[in-house]
């Protein structure tokens, strides 16, 4: 029957695999590291896509941003082109070595992102500086062959996502870009799916080594400790412009390298979402990205005019489908209301209401609210308001209680001493640090466990106030900055 058998506090790994697949989200596929996306998975991310899509295409925001589509296809010489990026991902590459019987003369790879398969045409199609700025972004699948733990949406051998490619005149232009992607990225967590984020700069071991910078939204799973990086917005400044001569002619008549960014958004983002909101009885939604945001479920006891609860629950789906909300009532006689009530929950439908013959007879419903369980009558003559208001209600409270619960997992140490209690505890763990690539590493190398070593996850733009002679817990230097460090995905 239904209902999980591990609990989140209990086994969060096993329960979040039951939840993904109970939730009808996910299915095992027989080959490791791959999963079947199920429409339930499927209608949250296209709602992502329709937000990003209106967002950087948008006249107000002027990002004219253009959408395209490359080949999933890298030859080898050209995948090999970007040398010292490449080399410590190569394990990862997938590659093409035959059709049928026939063995390929020379192999061909998957693409792991697509900035060497996009930047030999950018070379061609950018010749004047009226060519600037490029912006293109595609929405495809890549495939990168990891071989640690595999975990749906979080790690798989193949992801979707939004690869975004920019090519400007001037650095001023593309780390004006950076940041304006990672306030979408921002946005999209916090609006969308509820899930507090940290906006910082990666650290020099941390970043895109082919980039200038990388910038990222940190979110962080209470229940396993860890951060894990939500999406990202590098600055690749003029490396792929020296690899590829991606040079225009500017205002002065001189031959100049473009400044470039990337940027990605994945499927990774649901996984988040479902971690940070899931809880015992399942999935639980933020209604924005809900398929389906209310389901109506009558209840046909025995002497019960069924008829009347069946029109009663049409009537409600038509006038809350009429204004938009996404509704749908489940009439199916093989199911009893409490098995109904038990798999909508799992899926994590914000609101279920329900119509018995008593809410009939007062022309009213009963709506339950799937984050906190709360259940409130409301006039029929008052359904769509009152069901937009409580729609909002559930967005809004599911934010503020992950916040809340974000915020106290944060905690903020000076020592050594102190950092080791916090990594102990599962802490999101925010510490002066002098910068140095050495004292990283070395922090690495000493936290590591079975459960991974702690790294840095991002510097937060916000920088709380570092007063004068504060010493890096791990080296004793002077403190340059604050960092989040902390076990990730
Ligand atoms: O993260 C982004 C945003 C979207 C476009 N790409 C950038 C950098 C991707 C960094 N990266 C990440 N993973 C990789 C895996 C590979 F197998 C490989 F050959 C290359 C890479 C690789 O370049
Ligand atoms: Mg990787």
């Amino acid at each position: 029957g239904l209902g999980l058998t591990n609990t989140k506090d209990g086994n969060f790994g096993e329960w979040y695999s039951e939840v993904v697949t109970n939730g009808e989200m996910i299915e095992y596929y027989n080959i490791s590291g791959c999963y079947i996306l199920r429409p339930w998975a499927m209608s949250i991310w296209e709602i992502m896509q329709v937000s990003i899509t209106i967002y950087i295409h948008a006249e107000i925001k002027k990002m004219k941003i253009k959408t395209c589509y490359f080949p999933l296809f890298v030859s080898n010489n050209v995948l090999q082109k970007e040398k010292d990026h490449i080399q410590g991902f190569a394990p990862e590459v997938a590659w093409v070595t035959r059709s049928g019987d026939s063995e390929l003369e020379i192999p061909i790879a998957i693409r792991p992102t697509s900035e060497t398969v996009m930047y030999p045409y950018f070379s061609k199609w950018i010749r004047g500086h009226r060519d600037l700025p490029l912006k293109l972004n595609q929405w495809c699948n890549v495939v990168r062959w990891e071989f640690s733990n595999p975990t749906p949406f979080i790690r798989s051998r193949e992801f979707l996502w939004q690869e975004g490619h920019t090519a400007f005149a001037t650095k001023e232009e593309a780390d004006t870009e950076v940041v304006e992607i990672l306030e979408l990225y921002r946005r999209l967590y916090e609006e969308y799916l509820a899930v507090p984020v940290v906006k910082g700069k990666k650290s020099e071991m941390e970043k895109f080594a082919g980039g200038l910078y990388t910038t990222s939204v940190e979110a962080f799973i209470p229940h396993s400790g860890r951060g894990v990086q939500g999406a990202t917005s590098h600055c690749l400044g003029q490396n792929f412009a020296k690899m590829f001569e991606i040079k225009f002619e500017d205002e002065k008549g001189e031959k100049a390298m473009v400044w470039q960014n990337s940027w990605a958004y994945s499927t990774r983002t649901i996984g988040v979402m479902v971690m940070v909101h899931g809880d015992d009885k399942g999935l639980v939604l933020p209604p924005k990205v809900a398929g389906v945001q209310v389901i109506v479920i009558h209840l046909p006891y025995s002497d019960a005019d069924v008829d009347a609860l069946v029109n009663a629950s049409l009537e409600t789906v038509k006038a809350l489908c009429d204004v938009g909300i996404r509704a749908e009532a489940d009439l199916r006689e093989n199911y009893k209301p409490g098995w109904k009530y038990a798999h909508w929950e799992m899926k994590g439908v914000p609101l279920r209401i329900e119509i018995g013959p008593r809410d009939i007879a007062k022309n009213q419903v009963c709506v339950a609210r799937r984050d906190n369980g709360k259940k409130i009558d409301i006039p029929m003559d008052d359904l769509v308001d009152k069901v937009k208001g409580l729609l909002d209600d559930v967005q809004q409270n599911m934010f503020e209680v992950a916040k809340q619960k974000r915020d106290a997992c944060v905690q903020v140490i000076k020592t050594w001493d102190e950092f080791i209690v916090a990594l102990a505890q599962k802490k999101l763990i925010l510490a002066p640090w002098c910068d140095e690539e050495e004292v990283e590493k070395d922090v690495k190398t000493k936290t590591k466990g079975e459960t991974g070593a702690a790294k840095t996850l991002c510097s937060p733009f916000e920088q709380p106030e570092l007063p004068k002679g504060t010493l890096c817990f791990a080296s004793g230097k002077p403190a340059k900055k604050w960092t989040y460090w902390g076990r990730s995905y």
